[in-house]
């Protein structure tokens, strides 16, 4: 079996973002927040956040959400079945294996049973449906008392996270701090409930195949070790849950958001242990169905990101401090309301411009592995 090494002090980074979330924000300690976030998108592709605005037991009941709903009969479960959803929402059992992002590879079924919630619009909302928002399977009250109460509250305690995460990534990428959140006003997201049975260790019984996420920022609440993430040197670390924080991972968009200059690193979950189940809740957050994703300008060499920066997003002076390097003096000039807390993460990699693509389109192609 391969060794899973987990070295103190860890390699993927722990990041408090409470300095966002202050009503006077500290500009050096923002500054110093974006460019340590920065670093772990740069370098690891994975963190995790404390000062989120989760509180303990907040964290606890979102993987309690998990263990009561899959402690439900196995009839209550199949009734939800994801396969009668046309958005795959609901519940997939052990037998049907698969990661939505990860097309089949002929290996072994992953060992999981999972429950998807995505996005629902409220009567009368009037914004134009997107092909990603629509109708949940819940289970009924009768059978989970107060299930959907919490697993909605769950689901905006997330994105709330999500958007201060936001934040800081805009500042690290030496944008406006709202250019994230601006466009993640009515996201695609999906929550997704996981049950990893114990496998004893046995490198084949995989509880999820290794993989990236598709999407743009995965943020983890876990019961028990499991996910598993390769670093750039090819090995592998286990990412166990950290008091008061939640564990995050880029995906593939915010990857490509940043011209390839972030990780969207490879991970995968075994659940090693003998005996105990493992739960986790996974919220899956991007942007609107709408937003552009397009290179940012500070991942663009000079001249370059000027041109990219029509669209919004920091400038060429930005774009420059990064392509050269030159110190974390040139920031861009990042204001939201409540005062300038412009942050330069400094750099030096130019990234790789992608053309522009909508994010909901971005996913669909992606999803589209899994259908064609
Ligand atoms: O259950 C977990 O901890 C992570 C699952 C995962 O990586 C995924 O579903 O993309
Ligand atoms: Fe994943």
């Amino acid at each position: 079996m391969e060794a899973i090494t987990s070295p103190a002090p860890p390699p993927i980074p722990v990041i408090d973002l409470s300095p966002l979330a202050a009503p006077q924000p500290d500009a050096a300690a923002v500054r110093q927040l974006a460019s340590a976030l920065h670093a772990a998108c740069r370098d690891v592709g994975f963190l995790y956040i404390a000062g989120h605005g989760l509180s303990q037991g907040q964290l606890d009941g979102l993987t309690a959400l998990a263990t009561r709903l899959f402690d439900l009969p196995q009839v209550d479960k199949e009734a939800l079945d994801a396969a009668r959803s046309p958005l795959a929402r609901g519940y997939n059992s052990l037998q049907h294996g698969r990661h939505s992002c990860t097309p089949e590879d002929g290996g072994p079924r992953d060992a999981k049973e999972s429950f998807t919630v995505g996005m629902e619009r409220q009567a009368g909302d009037p914004r134009p449906p997107s092909p990603m928002h629509g109708p949940n399977q819940w289970p009924p009250e009768a059978v989970l008392p107060g299930w959907r109460v919490e697993a909605e509250a769950a689901v905006e305690q997330l994105l709330a996270a999500a958007r201060l995460l936001m934040r800081g990534l805009a500042l690290a990428l030496q944008a406006p701090p709202d250019y994230f959140t601006s466009r993640c006003t009515d996201p695609v997201a999906q929550m997704v409930l996981f049950r990893y049975p114990p496998t004893g260790g046995t490198e084949e019984q995989r509880g999820c195949g290794a993989h990236t996420d598709c999407g743009f920022l995965t943020l983890v609440a876990q019961d028990a070790p499991g996910i598993e993430v390769q670093l750039s040197d090819g090995s592998w670390h286990a990412a166990p849950a950290l008091p008061g924080c939640l564990l995050v991972n880029l995906g593939d968009m915010a990857a490509r958001w940043a011209g390839d200059t972030y990780k969207s690193t490879v991970h995968r979950v075994h659940n090693r242990s003998d005996a105990a189940t493992r739960h986790s809740l996974v919220f899956f957050c991007n942007t609107d169905f709408d937003a552009v994703v397009e290179t940012m300008p500070s991942c663009l060499p000079p001249g370059v990101g000027a041109a990219a920066a029509e669209g919004g997003g920091g400038g060429s002076e930005a774009a420059a401090a990064v392509a050269g390097g030159t110190g974390s003096e040139a920031a861009a000039a990042g204001t939201d309301g409540g005062g300038s807390v412009a942050a330069a993460a400094g750099g030096g990699v130019i990234g790789r411009r992608h053309p522009p693509i909508k994010a909901g389109d971005y996913i669909l192609q992606k999803l589209g592995l899994m259908f064609n």
